[in-house]
């Protein structure tokens, strides 16, 4: 099995790197964990409240739970993967049972910050947007497809997504085996990243 880590700031291009990388590979070979699925569960808290929590902190993921699920996965095991509301932002009562493949591609913006994660990596790799470009494909995202209006995505990013970004992922860089600028479509560099695979699996 090849386990793979996929980080970079929201906005940089993680889940369409992967679903480049995915799509030239056998279906059954490969199985994708988003790191937002493994937000805490906060169905405790008032919407407002949940308004209020910091998202971008690694104290807002169940580390945990994803490290556990990592390591069934490795063993041969199934897991439960929890579902994750991004308009309710807590986590919703079903799960998705994903199998262990040939492939197995962790993304998300902390999983090369959190060390005992990133010891299960055979491969890390950093997509890299610049901050201006990330913010704009945020704002887009946010309004179209998360439920919120342009004070909200600002003051988000302000008060949470950059200092977070500065203080936990531009860090996490240091770890990557490989990085991948996208600040424009990188066919090359998600080409090499299926070569490196391919011939692992070889
Ligand atoms: N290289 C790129 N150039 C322009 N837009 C991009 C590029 N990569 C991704 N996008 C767009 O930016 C938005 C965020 O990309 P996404 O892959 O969801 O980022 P992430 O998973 O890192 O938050 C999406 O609308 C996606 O289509
Ligand atoms: N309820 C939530 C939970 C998280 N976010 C933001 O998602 C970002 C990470 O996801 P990407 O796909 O962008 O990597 C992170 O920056 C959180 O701020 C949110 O907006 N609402």
């Amino acid at each position: 099995m090849l386990v793979i880590g996929i980080a970079g700031g929201t906005g940089c291009g993680k889940t369409t790197v992967v679903k480049q990388i995915v799509d030239e590979l056998p279906k059954n070979q490969v199985v994708v964990i988003s790191q937002d699925s493994y937000y805490k569960d906060l169905s405790h808290l008032t919407k407002e409240e949940r308004g209020q929590v910091n998202f971008d902190h690694p104290n807002s993921i169940d580390f945990d739970l994803l490290i556990d699920h990592v390591k069934s996965l490795k063993k041969g095991e199934p897991i439960e993967i929890p579902v994750y509301s991004f308009v309710e932002e807590t986590r919703m009562p079903e799960t998705v049972t994903a199998e262990p493949r040939e492939v197995v591609i962790v993304e998300g913006i902390l999983v090369l910050s959190n060390p005992a994660l990133r010891e299960l990596f055979d491969i890390k790799i950093y997509v890299h947007a610049d901050s201006d470009e990330r913010l704009i494909r945020r704002l887009q995202r946010d309004i179209k497809e998360r439920g919120h209006d342009l004070e909200k995505v600002l003051h988000r990013y302000q008060t949470a997504v950059k200092p977070m970004h500065n203080q936990f992922i531009e860090p996490s860089k240091e770890f990557a085996d490989i990085i991948i600028p996208n600040n424009h479509y990188n066919t090359v560099a998600v080409d090499m990243v299926r070569t490196i695979i391919n011939n692992k699996l070889a």
